[in-house]
């Protein structure tokens, strides 16, 4: 069970509020509201088409909410653009992974960093020197620490399309860490992977907020890694929050048992929810 929770009347880091999101006439989120709290793991789930992905886009910055806010460590970021939030600390890997396929390991690594790039031009004027050096430096050590932590030091200047799939997701978990973010958001970050990778994901996952105290932010179909890992689950539905709680409360509210059967997709709940009965 996850441990040394935050206390829970702690500032969230990251809050939405009633967001709207419509594509012509279909309402992918209809006024979607969660709170994650620092140093916490948060999980979406729901049926297909629940509006997962949409909401994690409108997080990131992909969508525009018609109607709803965005809130990151107190601030309102719902009209700040894509990159400026991943700036701001908000970093996130992508369902279908996102990587450049014909470079290294390295220096897709690399790449991260460029979130924090000075981009001003009086800036990168007086940008010289010793200040560089320094943050050349701050920059390697940040990178070894990323390859160290995530176990891939064997594959650093391996092509990133020679890797197998799990490794691939490491990689970008990799470059997600180099931005150094308060907030990781991870999109179906065991989608495809066999069972050990799928352990050793949930590991680093548990590992990133424990060692770096970064908050995760989770949309994943596996139930069992869902419910062993997450400080709370939120549940969508048709784009609306149909229950938000820990892993226990979730697991025990009739509507979210309901959705799952009725989108057909109930297997792994069901195995899930089966498991905890016969477990004392
Ligand atoms: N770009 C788009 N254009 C039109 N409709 C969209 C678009 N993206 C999502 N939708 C619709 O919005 C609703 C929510 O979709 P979304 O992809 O957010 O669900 P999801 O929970 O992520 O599903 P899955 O688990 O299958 O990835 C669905 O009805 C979907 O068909």
């Amino acid at each position: 069970m996850p441990s040394d929770l935050p206390p829970t009347s702690a500032a969230p880091v990251l809050r939405v509020e009633e967001l709207t999101l419509a594509f012509g006439g279909v309402k992918a989120l209809a006024g979607v509201g969660f709170a994650a709290q620092p140093g916490s793991i948060t999980a979406v789930i729901g049926p297909n088409g629940a509006g997962k992905t949409s909401l994690f886009n409108t997080i990131s910055g992909f969508y525009r909410p018609s109607a709803g806010r965005v809130r990151f460590e107190g601030a309102d970021i719902t009209r700040v653009p894509a990159p400026r939030r991943a700036a701001m600390g908000l970093a996130r890997s992508f369902q279908n992974i996102a990587l450049f396929r014909g470079m290294t390991v390295l220096d897709n690594i690399k790449l991260g960093r460029h979130a924090h790039l000075k981009t001003n031009v009086f800036d990168a004027l007086f940008y010289l020197g010793r200040a560089r050096r320094e943050e050349a430096e701050l920059r390697r050590d940040v990178e070894e620490r990323i390859i160290d932590f995530l176990e891939i030091d064997h594959i650093r200047h391996a092509s990133v399309a020679a890797l197998p799939y799990g490794l691939q997701k490491r990689v970008e978990m990799a470059r997600a860490l180099a931005m150094q973010p308060k907030v990781l958001m991870l999109d179906e970050p065991v989608a495809g992977m066999n069972r050990e990778e799928t352990e050793d994901m949930a590991r680093f996952i548990l590992d990133v907020r424990r060692e770096w105290g970064i908050t995760v932010l989770m949309v994943e179909h596996d139930m069992g890694m869902v419910m062993d890992l997450s400080d709370h689950v939120v549940v969508l539905n048709f784009g609306q929050v149909i229950a938000q709680g820990t892993p226990q409360q979730v697991q025990a509210d009739p509507e979210v048992v309901r959705a799952y059967l009725g989108a057909g997709d109930v297997g792994e709940l069901r195995r899930k929810l089966r498991r905890e009965a016969v477990t004392p």
